[in-house]
């Protein structure tokens, strides 16, 4: 059985004293919630002050990103070990954003899921292709030479730690999901391709999110599929309530 992941990812949204704010106004919404890991991946500069706000509030820290060496001169970067220190225990890596924006590549994304695990910190992988990529069919190409390679040189045993996120690129503060059917169609092949690389245990033991628009609306459908253990949210993880009730409909499945 694997335990449900819900992560809010932040982005470029929030300072120190507004990700505070959101902690106080969830309060302790999820302080007796149970079989479900929930993470919140904010802006490095809000998790020093994170680290402390949501102590005892059942919420776990996450990065958006991080370098792969453990330290360097590297004018602006963030070392594994840092964030280790704030309390963090997840990290992003490969989000489509940093993909496109930020020149991060497959060897990119591999070196730096070696150095999170290394360090202790459990990567949450993103694959997920783009609309031109579904539209000629593809989209199992795509994510599984995504798959393929952020897996390649991790032990079977690291590799069920990992958390991976399928986000179509598409689907993302698009306002437009992939239906619940075709997620867990895509998350499935994943999934397949996990147990290619390793086995069938380590492919059933992975937790495989869904990402792109989703909402307190929509989430229920998604966690219902049965390759779908999760969500990474954008916009709709930013308000506490909208947070706090991505939480409560994801858990009741
Ligand atoms: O990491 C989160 C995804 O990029 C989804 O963002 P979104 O929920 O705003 O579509």
């Amino acid at each position: 059985m694997r335990k449900p992941i819900v992560a809010g990812n932040w982005k470029m949204y929030k300072t120190p004293s507004e990700a505070v704010n959101f902690v106080r106004e969830v309060g302790n919404s999820f302080v007796s919630v149970t079989g479900i890991d929930i993470v919140i991946c904010a802006p490095f500069t809000a998790l020093d002050r994170l680290g402390e706000a949501v102590a005892g509030k059942n919420m776990a820290l996450g990065a958006q990103n991080m370098h792969f060496l453990k330290e360097g001169a590297f004018t602006g970067e963030i070392a594994p070990g840092m964030l280790v220190e704030l309390g963090v225990k997840y990290v992003i890596i490969g989000h489509s954003e940093r993909r496109q924006f930020f020149n991060e590549t497959d060897e990119s994304v591999n070196m730096k899921v070696k150095a999170a695990l290394a360090a202790g910190l459990v990567p949450i992988v993103c694959v997920g292709e783009k609309l031109a990529e579904r539209e000629v069919g593809d989209t199992f190409k795509v994510v599984d030479a995504q798959t393929r390679a952020a897996f390649a040189g991790v032990s079977q045993e690291q590799a069920k730690d990992i958390v991976i996120a399928y986000e179509p690129i598409w689907a993302i503060g698009t306002g437009k999901t992939a239906t619940a059917q075709d997620a867990n169609e895509v998350c499935a092949h994943i999934r397949q391709t996990v147990g290619t690389l390793y086995d069938g245990e380590t492919a059933q033991a992975i937790r495989i999110q869904y990402g792109g628009s989703v909402k307190p609306e929509n989430i229920a459908e998604l966690m219902e599929q049965p390759h779908i253990d999760g969500a990474l949210v954008g916009g709709a993880s930013l308000q506490p309530q909208s947070f706090v009730a991505l939480v409560q409909a994801a858990h009741k499945q």
